[in-house]
């Protein structure tokens, strides 16, 4: 699949990376324009502008929401022929960038940074979609982990929210874990060891068991025992559920004055 990608940074580059580890693109079919070069897998060409060449199968777009008007100006006549363009411009709907790129398919995508490893989620959203641009899109994210299309916007909204933020709060986590451990008169090396494989065992097992976490929780709970009272803490008054639900309040509301921020009148 020949792509054109404008914008590859952090979150674009982890696609990049995986989509050439798994084969379903080859670095010599994707051509890069961003301001400076950035560490990107080799033989992908990075430069400052598209090329004179055919039109690609798909365009990806990986700026920050506040380029969006700087590379449309620039490119939309450029890729007006292509088939499909990939927004995953957080706060940028399907509306915001068809009426910005005319021609190419809208598709807004809401990816997360553990795609790298193939185990990130990308929610999907393009209701007017054609069969063709959405096999196309499914050939190119089935490498990247758990994909869902999200015909309703509210649907989307929440779980590209969960998902993209995501990883940021579980990191969070990882650190007041080792913070905590510290707290206890761990070395801060032994902590950050010993929460990192903590987080990473336990999620692995949440991924792959049948049981639920919480089933999962009781598990490690002996009735009685230490991590009952833990839990407890976590529990009283469903602090650490109210603490995320505020968290992810926080994170959508800002999605949506970035979309607000997007909107034409
Ligand atoms: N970082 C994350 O976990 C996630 C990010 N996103 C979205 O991904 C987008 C990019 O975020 P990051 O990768 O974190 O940012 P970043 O700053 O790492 O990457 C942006 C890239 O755009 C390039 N760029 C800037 N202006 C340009 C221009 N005029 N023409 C061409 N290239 C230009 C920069 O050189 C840079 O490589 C954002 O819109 C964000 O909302 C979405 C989901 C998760
Ligand atoms: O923080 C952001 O705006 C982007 C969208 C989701 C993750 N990073």
């Amino acid at each position: 699949m020949r792509l054109w990608m404008i914008g590859c940074g952090n979150m674009a580059g982890a696609m990049l990376r995986r989509w050439i580890a798994s084969g379903v693109v080859l670095a010599e079919d994707v051509h890069v324009v961003n301001r400076g070069n950035r560490d990107l897998p080799l033989g992908v060409v990075q430069s400052r502008d598209l090329p004179d060449a055919d039109t690609p199968d798909l365009v990806i777009l990986g700026v920050k929401p506040q380029q969006l008007d700087e590379v449309a100006e620039r490119y939309a006549a450029r890729v007006s022929a292509a088939p499909v363009i990939v927004s995953m411009l957080a706060g940028v709907d399907a509306a915001a960038l068809g009426s910005r790129f005319p021609g190419p398919e809208p598709v807004v995508v809401m990816p997360n940074l553990p795609v790298e490893i193939g185990q990130g989620v990308v929610a999907i959203h393009a209701p007017d979609a054609s069969e063709a641009a959405r096999a196309r899109v499914d050939a190119l994210m089935a490498p990247l982990g758990l994909v869902r299309w999200f015909d309703d916007a509210a649907g989307f909204e929440a779980a590209g929210a969960l998902s993209g933020t995501g990883p940021a709060f579980l990191f969070r986590f990882i650190d007041a874990l080792a913070a905590a451990g510290e707290a206890m008169g761990l070395a801060p090396d032994d902590a950050a060891a010993v929460a990192k494989v903590t987080a990473s065992g336990a999620a692995a097992m949440a991924a792959a068991s049948e049981r639920s976490p919480s089933a999962l929780a009781d598990a490690v709970a002996s009735p009685g025992g230490m991590t009952r009272e833990g839990l407890n803490v976590l529990d009283d008054q469903s602090a650490l559920n109210a603490l995320l639900t505020r968290t992810l309040e926080a994170a959508i509301h800002r999605g949506r004055e970035m979309a607000a921020e997007r909107r034409r009148n």
